[in-house]
Protein backbone atom coordinates (compact mmCIF):
# COMPACT_ATOMS: atom_id res chain seq x y z
CA UNK A 1 0.00 0.00 0.00
CA UNK A 2 0.93 3.43 -0.82
CA UNK A 3 1.76 5.45 2.06
CA UNK A 4 2.70 8.91 0.62
CA UNK A 5 0.30 8.69 -2.25
CA UNK A 6 0.57 12.76 -3.17
CA UNK A 7 4.19 11.91 -4.12
CA UNK A 8 2.90 9.57 -7.10
CA UNK A 9 5.26 10.98 -9.59
CA UNK A 10 4.26 12.18 -13.59
CA UNK A 11 5.84 9.93 -15.98
CA UNK A 12 8.62 12.21 -18.34
CA UNK A 13 5.73 12.59 -21.44
CA UNK A 14 8.89 13.95 -23.46
CA UNK A 15 9.82 10.37 -24.38
CA UNK A 16 6.53 9.08 -25.85
CA UNK A 17 6.75 9.21 -29.39
CA UNK A 18 4.13 9.98 -32.52
CA UNK A 19 0.54 9.68 -32.44
CA UNK A 20 0.44 8.34 -28.99
CA UNK A 21 2.83 11.24 -27.76
CA UNK A 22 0.72 14.12 -29.06
CA UNK A 23 -2.42 12.59 -27.02
CA UNK A 24 -0.50 11.79 -23.85
CA UNK A 25 0.37 15.86 -23.71
CA UNK A 26 -2.81 17.00 -23.91
CA UNK A 27 -4.47 14.26 -21.72
CA UNK A 28 -1.57 15.62 -19.11
CA UNK A 29 -2.16 19.40 -19.89
CA UNK A 30 -6.27 18.12 -18.69
CA UNK A 31 -4.87 16.99 -15.37
CA UNK A 32 -2.61 19.45 -14.85
CA UNK A 33 -4.12 21.17 -12.10
CA UNK A 34 -5.94 18.02 -10.53
CA UNK A 35 -5.21 16.90 -7.38
CA UNK A 36 -3.40 14.52 -6.84
CA UNK A 37 -4.03 12.98 -3.43
CA UNK A 38 -5.63 9.33 -3.78
CA UNK A 39 -7.53 8.95 -0.66
CA UNK A 40 -7.81 6.09 1.83
CA UNK A 41 -7.26 2.62 0.58
CA UNK A 42 -10.37 1.13 -0.66
CA UNK A 43 -11.13 -2.76 -0.85
CA UNK A 44 -10.11 -5.30 -4.15
CA UNK A 45 -12.74 -6.57 -5.73
CA UNK A 46 -10.73 -7.62 -8.27
CA UNK A 47 -14.02 -8.24 -10.14
CA UNK A 48 -12.42 -7.48 -13.34
CA UNK A 49 -9.66 -10.14 -12.62
CA UNK A 50 -12.08 -12.80 -11.88
CA UNK A 51 -14.19 -12.23 -15.03
CA UNK A 52 -11.15 -12.81 -17.02
CA UNK A 53 -10.52 -16.63 -15.32
CA UNK A 54 -12.73 -18.44 -16.62
CA UNK A 55 -11.51 -21.69 -18.26
CA UNK A 56 -12.86 -19.98 -21.67
CA UNK A 57 -11.46 -17.28 -23.65
CA UNK A 58 -13.07 -14.30 -22.29
CA UNK A 59 -14.12 -11.09 -24.41
CA UNK A 60 -13.74 -8.00 -23.37
CA UNK A 61 -15.69 -6.09 -25.62
CA UNK A 62 -14.98 -1.93 -26.30
CA UNK A 63 -17.72 0.70 -26.48
CA UNK A 64 -15.23 2.98 -29.09
CA UNK A 65 -16.97 5.34 -30.96
CA UNK A 66 -13.69 6.80 -33.04
CA UNK A 67 -10.10 5.95 -33.20
CA UNK A 68 -6.62 7.88 -34.75
CA UNK A 69 -6.66 5.33 -37.02
CA UNK A 70 -10.03 4.83 -38.39
CA UNK A 71 -12.06 8.85 -37.47
CA UNK A 72 -15.46 7.62 -36.72
CA UNK A 73 -16.57 4.51 -36.43
CA UNK A 74 -19.95 4.09 -34.91
CA UNK A 75 -22.52 6.59 -32.74
CA UNK A 76 -22.51 3.91 -29.98
CA UNK A 77 -25.32 4.85 -27.29
CA UNK A 78 -22.98 3.54 -24.44
CA UNK A 79 -25.58 1.87 -22.50
CA UNK A 80 -27.19 0.36 -25.42
CA UNK A 81 -23.86 -0.90 -26.56
CA UNK A 82 -23.08 -2.41 -23.01
CA UNK A 83 -26.08 -4.56 -23.14
CA UNK A 84 -25.61 -5.34 -26.49
CA UNK A 85 -22.09 -6.49 -25.10
CA UNK A 86 -23.70 -8.74 -22.52
CA UNK A 87 -26.41 -10.04 -24.34
CA UNK A 88 -23.37 -11.24 -26.88
CA UNK A 89 -21.41 -12.91 -24.05
CA UNK A 90 -18.89 -10.49 -23.83
CA UNK A 91 -17.10 -11.10 -19.90
CA UNK A 92 -16.37 -7.44 -19.01
CA UNK A 93 -16.83 -4.08 -21.02
CA UNK A 94 -13.94 -1.33 -21.91
CA UNK A 95 -15.09 2.27 -22.35
CA UNK A 96 -12.93 4.73 -23.67
CA UNK A 97 -13.06 8.42 -21.87
CA UNK A 98 -10.70 10.08 -23.95
CA UNK A 99 -12.56 12.70 -25.86
CA UNK A 100 -10.58 14.08 -27.97
CA UNK A 101 -10.05 11.07 -30.59
CA UNK A 102 -11.72 8.47 -29.33
CA UNK A 103 -15.01 9.85 -28.13
CA UNK A 104 -14.81 9.31 -25.15
CA UNK A 105 -16.10 10.64 -21.58
CA UNK A 106 -16.95 10.18 -18.20
CA UNK A 107 -20.68 9.52 -19.16
CA UNK A 108 -19.66 7.12 -20.68
CA UNK A 109 -18.30 5.06 -18.76
CA UNK A 110 -21.08 6.17 -15.77
CA UNK A 111 -24.06 4.71 -18.01
CA UNK A 112 -21.97 1.11 -18.98
CA UNK A 113 -21.49 0.94 -14.74
CA UNK A 114 -25.28 1.72 -14.60
CA UNK A 115 -26.75 -0.66 -17.10
CA UNK A 116 -24.60 -3.84 -16.53
CA UNK A 117 -23.44 -6.12 -13.84
CA UNK A 118 -19.85 -6.70 -16.54
CA UNK A 119 -16.79 -5.19 -14.88
CA UNK A 120 -16.18 -2.03 -16.58
CA UNK A 121 -12.46 -0.95 -17.59
CA UNK A 122 -11.66 2.56 -18.02
CA UNK A 123 -9.55 3.14 -21.09
CA UNK A 124 -8.13 6.10 -21.37
CA UNK A 125 -4.26 7.24 -21.21
CA UNK A 126 -3.63 7.62 -17.05
CA UNK A 127 -0.89 10.58 -16.86
CA UNK A 128 -1.87 11.44 -13.57
CA UNK A 129 -3.15 9.92 -10.47
CA UNK A 130 -6.65 11.49 -10.45
CA UNK A 131 -7.34 9.63 -12.97
CA UNK A 132 -7.29 6.35 -10.79
CA UNK A 133 -8.99 7.93 -8.33
CA UNK A 134 -11.82 9.16 -10.22
CA UNK A 135 -12.09 5.38 -12.63
CA UNK A 136 -12.79 4.05 -8.87
CA UNK A 137 -15.38 7.08 -8.13
CA UNK A 138 -16.97 6.58 -11.33
CA UNK A 139 -17.50 2.66 -10.94
CA UNK A 140 -15.23 1.30 -12.80
CA UNK A 141 -13.76 -2.12 -11.58
CA UNK A 142 -9.84 -1.79 -13.17
CA UNK A 143 -7.90 0.85 -15.34
CA UNK A 144 -5.22 0.75 -17.96
CA UNK A 145 -1.93 0.86 -17.18
CA UNK A 146 -0.03 1.40 -20.29
CA UNK A 147 3.79 0.88 -20.09
CA UNK A 148 4.60 2.82 -23.49
CA UNK A 149 4.09 6.02 -21.34
CA UNK A 150 4.58 5.00 -17.81
CA UNK A 151 8.01 3.38 -18.28
CA UNK A 152 9.55 2.72 -14.96
CA UNK A 153 6.74 4.42 -12.98
CA UNK A 154 4.20 1.55 -14.05
CA UNK A 155 5.29 0.24 -10.52
CA UNK A 156 4.10 3.24 -8.41
CA UNK A 157 0.49 2.89 -10.86
CA UNK A 158 -0.03 -0.39 -10.54
CA UNK A 159 0.22 0.47 -6.73
CA UNK A 160 -1.86 3.39 -6.82
CA UNK A 161 -4.43 1.43 -8.84
CA UNK A 162 -4.60 -1.35 -6.53
CA UNK A 163 -4.56 1.11 -3.21
CA UNK A 164 -8.20 2.34 -4.68
CA UNK A 165 -9.58 -1.38 -4.99
CA UNK A 166 -8.70 -1.29 -8.86
CA UNK A 167 -7.49 -4.52 -10.96
CA UNK A 168 -4.89 -2.62 -13.51
CA UNK A 169 -4.71 -3.87 -17.11
CA UNK A 170 -0.99 -3.08 -17.66
CA UNK A 171 -0.30 -3.17 -21.31
CA UNK A 172 2.55 -3.57 -23.29
CA UNK A 173 3.40 -3.80 -27.15
CA UNK A 174 7.42 -5.51 -26.95
CA UNK A 175 9.55 -7.47 -25.21
CA UNK A 176 11.04 -4.33 -23.15
CA UNK A 177 7.83 -2.88 -21.38
CA UNK A 178 6.79 -6.99 -21.06
CA UNK A 179 9.62 -7.07 -18.64
CA UNK A 180 8.61 -4.03 -16.90
CA UNK A 181 4.84 -5.13 -16.74
CA UNK A 182 6.42 -8.54 -15.31
CA UNK A 183 9.10 -6.76 -12.35
CA UNK A 184 5.93 -4.46 -11.68
CA UNK A 185 4.32 -6.88 -10.41
CA UNK A 186 1.06 -6.54 -12.74
CA UNK A 187 -1.66 -9.71 -12.50
CA UNK A 188 -3.26 -8.94 -15.50
CA UNK A 189 -1.14 -8.02 -18.81
CA UNK A 190 -2.48 -6.82 -22.07
CA UNK A 191 -0.63 -7.15 -25.25
CA UNK A 192 -1.45 -4.60 -27.72
CA UNK A 193 -1.22 -5.57 -31.59
CA UNK A 194 -1.35 -2.32 -32.46
CA UNK A 195 1.46 0.14 -32.40
CA UNK A 196 0.39 2.99 -30.53
CA UNK A 197 3.24 5.37 -31.81
CA UNK A 198 2.64 4.52 -35.61
CA UNK A 199 -0.84 2.80 -35.55
CA UNK A 200 -0.01 -0.20 -37.47
CA UNK A 201 -1.64 -3.83 -36.31
CA UNK A 202 0.37 -7.19 -36.02
CA UNK A 203 -1.48 -9.95 -35.02
CA UNK A 204 1.81 -12.11 -34.35
CA UNK A 205 2.73 -9.92 -31.28
CA UNK A 206 0.23 -10.88 -29.12
CA UNK A 207 1.15 -15.04 -29.12
CA UNK A 208 4.63 -14.21 -29.41
CA UNK A 209 4.53 -12.49 -26.33
CA UNK A 210 2.30 -14.32 -24.36
CA UNK A 211 4.34 -17.07 -25.38
CA UNK A 212 7.16 -15.19 -23.34
CA UNK A 213 5.32 -14.42 -20.27
CA UNK A 214 4.19 -17.82 -19.59
CA UNK A 215 7.52 -19.03 -20.71
CA UNK A 216 8.66 -16.53 -17.66
CA UNK A 217 6.54 -17.79 -15.26
CA UNK A 218 3.37 -15.10 -15.28
CA UNK A 219 0.66 -16.96 -13.61
CA UNK A 220 -1.87 -14.02 -14.29
CA UNK A 221 -4.40 -13.36 -16.44
CA UNK A 222 -3.13 -12.44 -20.15
CA UNK A 223 -5.15 -10.42 -22.80
CA UNK A 224 -4.34 -10.33 -26.57
CA UNK A 225 -5.47 -7.03 -27.53
CA UNK A 226 -6.41 -5.16 -31.22
CA UNK A 227 -7.12 -5.86 -34.66
CA UNK A 228 -9.12 -8.82 -34.20
CA UNK A 229 -11.88 -9.09 -36.87
CA UNK A 230 -12.60 -12.89 -37.77
CA UNK A 231 -13.01 -16.21 -35.90
CA UNK A 232 -9.65 -16.93 -37.64
CA UNK A 233 -7.90 -14.23 -35.70
CA UNK A 234 -9.28 -15.43 -32.65
CA UNK A 235 -7.73 -18.61 -33.11
CA UNK A 236 -4.58 -17.80 -32.84
CA UNK A 237 -4.59 -16.95 -29.17
CA UNK A 238 -7.06 -19.89 -27.98
CA UNK A 239 -5.36 -21.65 -25.54
CA UNK A 240 -2.92 -18.99 -25.10
CA UNK A 241 -4.48 -15.60 -23.83
CA UNK A 242 -7.35 -15.60 -21.18
CA UNK A 243 -8.78 -12.70 -23.17
CA UNK A 244 -9.31 -10.99 -26.50
CA UNK A 245 -9.97 -6.92 -26.20
CA UNK A 246 -11.89 -6.33 -29.32
CA UNK A 247 -13.19 -2.76 -30.55
CA UNK A 248 -13.56 -1.62 -33.67
CA UNK A 249 -14.90 -4.69 -35.05
CA UNK A 250 -17.92 -4.84 -33.31
CA UNK A 251 -18.45 -1.15 -32.48
CA UNK A 252 -18.86 -1.04 -36.44
CA UNK A 253 -20.89 -3.62 -36.88
CA UNK A 254 -24.38 -2.84 -36.49
CA UNK A 255 -25.54 -5.39 -34.51
CA UNK A 256 -23.01 -5.77 -31.75
CA UNK A 257 -24.72 -9.00 -29.57
CA UNK A 258 -24.41 -10.74 -32.60
CA UNK A 259 -20.96 -9.54 -33.96
CA UNK A 260 -19.63 -10.21 -30.32
CA UNK A 261 -21.52 -14.04 -30.23
CA UNK A 262 -19.87 -14.57 -34.43
CA UNK A 263 -16.74 -14.14 -33.44
CA UNK A 264 -15.79 -15.79 -30.27
CA UNK A 265 -17.48 -18.69 -31.94
CA UNK A 266 -14.87 -20.91 -33.07
O1 LIG B 1 -10.42 -1.51 -32.03
P1 LIG B 1 -9.57 -2.71 -31.86
O2 LIG B 1 -8.53 -2.86 -32.92
O3 LIG B 1 -10.38 -3.96 -31.69
O4 LIG B 1 -8.73 -2.50 -30.50
C1 LIG B 1 -9.37 -2.46 -29.23
C2 LIG B 1 -8.38 -2.01 -28.15
O5 LIG B 1 -7.39 -2.98 -28.03
C3 LIG B 1 -7.78 -0.65 -28.50
O6 LIG B 1 -8.83 0.26 -28.50
C4 LIG B 1 -6.69 -0.19 -27.55
C5 LIG B 1 -5.73 -0.97 -27.00
N1 LIG B 1 -4.92 -0.24 -26.19
C6 LIG B 1 -5.35 1.01 -26.21
C7 LIG B 1 -4.86 2.14 -25.54
C8 LIG B 1 -5.51 3.31 -25.71
C9 LIG B 1 -6.61 3.42 -26.57
C10 LIG B 1 -7.12 2.34 -27.22
C11 LIG B 1 -6.48 1.12 -27.07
Amino acid sequence: MLRRMSVLSTPDLTRVPGVLGRIVDLRAGDYRDADPALGGARPAARRFEAALRAPDLSLIAEVKRASPSQGAIAPLDPADAARAYAAGGASAISVLTEPRYFDGNREALLEVVAVTDLPALRKDFVVHPAMLREAADWGASAALLMVSVLHEHTGEYLSAAHHLGLDALVEVHDDRELDIALEAGARIIGVNNRDLTTLEIDLNVSPRLIRRARDAGFAGVLVAESGYRAPQDIAAVRGLADAVLVGSSLAGSGDLARAARDLMTP
